[in-house]
């Protein structure tokens, strides 16, 4: 890591997003794609290699005598689908050193004359022409974590003829209540940590004269953040949810502005469907469809989903949000939710989430309301 040097120390802002230091960001976001490694977890995920190839070549009219751009095209992958399904040219962006394997994927794919392998940050660089299809696979977990979604909106603007078509062309973010047996191993790994504490403030009052006690409740809350308030990759299975999913934001990605995904705010009820359960938390995952264009609408829709699932899970995973103590639920209860996820302020590339829960049980008793805070690190 650290191989990357942009010359001057820059700064971008993106629509009213705060302005983000970009020898940070390298050294903070971009490092890990430039490993061969990262691109072949991507690369091996059969669900997502399938939507997209389906969405590509299921949908060859969208492509064919084409000019196409992959905002971020890591192997180069969508960028060679591209091709092969006709395109006529196809600019391929990627920032980091990875663009080298790229040109040389395409060179040994004989594409060269097709796909153009472009070094640099999309945000940065300029093409000969505007393109008819934006091409991108900018997801991160629960959709919006990394904000990659910002460089394609940027993309979009400056690149995108205004008959063009967008690859995914929407995403929905989903979220239900499910039970863990997760809770419980967190609760317990977090309760070590401070008995291991206790011995420790006990151990250097004995041998070095100093009591650290008075930093118990600070160590305390920094280890709750770490073990309870992170949320959690999981690949849940379909029985761990408890209740009816909601979705709590739609996109469309052809209209979508930096400042319609700054901030996803959500009111929702959900009811839980098993009977005598835990609520151990919830659970989160997106989709995403490839519909093309209304006035020039896919062949062949296809859907990307990341919920949970036996055999067709992905490396996104769901990302679960754990309630501590988990609560004694059953079919019929009913469940007011409040949700907000906004960007870190140390880092536009990572999350915090509020939920927000008042349980109305079928009975008509209504639970005291919770409020938790979460961290998508
Ligand atoms: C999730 S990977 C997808 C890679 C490839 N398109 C695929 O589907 O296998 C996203 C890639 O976009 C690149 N990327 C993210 N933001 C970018 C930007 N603003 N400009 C250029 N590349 C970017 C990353 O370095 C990474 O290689």
């Amino acid at each position: 890591m650290g191989s990357h040097h942009h010359g001057n120390r820059a700064t971008s802002s993106n629509g009213g997003a705060p302005l983000v230091d970009k020898d940070v960001d390298f050294a903070q976001y971009f490092c890990t794609y430039s490993f061969l490694y990262h691109q072949k977890e991507m690369l091996s995920d059969r669900v997502r290699m399938d939507a997209y190839y389906n969405a590509i070549f299921q949908n060859k009219h969208h492509f064919h005598g084409k000019v196409v751009l992959d905002v971020g095209t890591g192997s180069g992958i969508l960028a060679i689908w591209s091709a092969q399904a006709g395109a006529r040219k196809v600019y391929a962006v990627e920032a980091t050193k990875m663009a080298e394997h790229a040109r040389t994927l395409v060179k040994d794919n004989n594409l060269q004359d097709v796909v153009e392998v472009i070094e640099g940050s999309m945000e940065d660089i300029t093409l000969p022409e505007k393109v008819d299809v934006i091409i991108s696979e900018w997801m991160g977990y629960f959709l919006l974590r990394e904000s990659m979604f910002d460089s394609v909106i940027c993309a979009r603007d400056r690149w995108l003829k205004p008959s063009g078509v967008m690859y995914p062309s929407h995403a929905r973010m989903w979220i239900a209540p499910v039970r863990s047996g997760l809770v419980d191993q967190k609760k317990g790994d977090c309760d070590g940590a401070m008995d291991d504490w206790y011995n420790f403030v006990e151990d250097t009052k004995t041998y070095y004269g100093v009591d650290m006690s008075i930093l118990t409740k600070p160590f305390n809350e920094e280890q709750r953040k770490y073990y309870l308030q992170t949320a959690m990759w999981q690949n849940l299975h379909p029985h761990q949810v408890i209740g009816v999913a909601a979705i709590i934001k739609e996109i469309d990605c052809l209209t979508a502005s930096v400042n319609d995904v700054l901030e996803v705010r959500s009111n929702f009820l959900s009811s839980i469907t098993m009977e005598n359960t835990r609520l151990c938390g919830f659970g989160g995952w997106f989709d995403v469809h490839f519909r093309g264009r209304r006035d020039d609408p896919a062949q062949q829709e296809i859907e990307l989903t990341t919920m949970p699932s036996v055999d067709n899970g992905t490396h996104w995973g769901q990302q679960v949000f754990l309630l501590h103590p988990p609560i004694r639920v059953s079919e019929g209860d009913n469940l007011n939710i409040s949700f907000l996820m906004s960007r870190s302020k140390e880092n536009h590339r990572l999350m915090e989430v509020e939920i927000g829960c008042e349980i109305i049980q079928s009975s008509g008793r209504s639970l005291p309301p919770l409020q938790n805070k979460f961290y998508i690190e």
